[in-house]
């Protein structure tokens, strides 16, 4: 089963259109959302949640229909994201005190051991809460209501190194039951590195894949050498390509294809997720 499937979704903006997107997003796993600033990541996560309406196109979140079933799927998922829900005028422990009920599977000892672990006093407003505890405070409630699908959006872009790794760790120590799911967006890849397993991979609206991250990192390569191995044909296998006064550096999604192409001519490396992201964000303006 699929923890969410996205139907030829679609929301356009005066100036952007999330551009009838199609995904399915597997149970038990960690799927990781890139792409650069601006191509629909969190318009992509708020049209999950109902938050954005979208112009067209379905979504089924843990096998039911968002946004008839929202209030079962909200009792089974956790959201975390540093667009506070909570009221800024509230503790956390007036905030807990008001969530709690909602859901069946709350476990309060659990909650208060996050805040303990997460340094979050329950005096605390919400209001006066930085971006980095308002991502801790949402992970909290998350974990504590056993969640068994996580969507996080930059949950890792307001965090120090250190709760970022730790934050990492929970989130592998979620997915010992195999039922659980994960999906983040981030554009910090290295992140997704240490513990995705599916990434999808987002540009201007549209997706340019959604596969298992070991497929992605092979298919993909980062082909090295001197200028003169470039003519106007093999400029064309190139998704995005960076020239310099000593060679180039370009990105290709066919490893095969380039090794018979260039033999021994080229250096051809594993591109990093980072790589990817950049060449194919910027390959339309090289090919121009
Ligand atoms: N309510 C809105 N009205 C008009 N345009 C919007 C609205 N919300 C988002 N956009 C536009 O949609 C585009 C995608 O924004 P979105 O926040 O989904 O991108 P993102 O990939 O999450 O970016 P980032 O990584 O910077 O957070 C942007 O150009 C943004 O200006």
């Amino acid at each position: 089963m699929n923890a969410i499937e996205i139907r030829n979704l679609t929301k356009a903006y005066p100036l952007f259109t999330v551009d009838d997107v199609s995904l399915d997003v597997r149970q038990g796993y960690i799927t990781g959302l890139i792409g650069p600033n601006g191509v629909g990541k969190s318009t992509l996560i708020k049209m999950m949640l109902g938050i954005v309406r979208p112009d067209s196109g379905s979504v089924k979140i843990l096998g039911c229909e968002m946004p008839k079933q929202e209030i079962a799927i909200k009792q089974r998922i956790g959201i975390v994201s540093d667009d506070c829900f909570y009221y800024e005028h509230l503790t956390i422990h007036d905030t807990k005190k008001l969530v709690a009920p909602f859901y069946d599977k709350w476990n309060d000892s659990k909650f208060k051991g996050y805040l303990d672990q997460f340094e979050l006093s329950p005096k605390k407003k919400i209001g006066d809460l930085s971006k980095g505890m308002k991502i801790k405070l949402a992970l909290a409630v998350a974990l504590s209501h056993e969640a068994e699908l996580l969507i996080m959006d930059e949950p890792t872009s307001g965090l120090d190194p250190v709760f970022r790794r730790e934050m990492l760790d929970l989130l592998a120590d979620m997915m010992q039951n195999e039922r659980n799911s994960i999906i983040f967006s981030t554009h910090i890849t290295t992140d997704l590195d240490r513990i995705a397993d599916y990434i999808t991979f987002i540009n201007r609206g549209k997706i340019v894949f959604n596969e298992a991250k070991e497929d992605v990192l092979e298919r993909y390569a980062l082909i090295k050498g001197d200028m003169e191995l470039l003519d106007s044909d093999i400029r064309k296998e190139f998704i995005g390509i960076r020239e310099t006064a000593v060679g180039f550096e370009g990105l290709v999604d066919n490893r095969h294809k380039a090794a018979q192409l260039f033999g021994n001519h080229a250096v051809l490396e594993t591109p990093s997720l980072e790589d990817i992201m950049y060449f194919t964000a910027k390959g339309g303006r090289v090919h121009a």
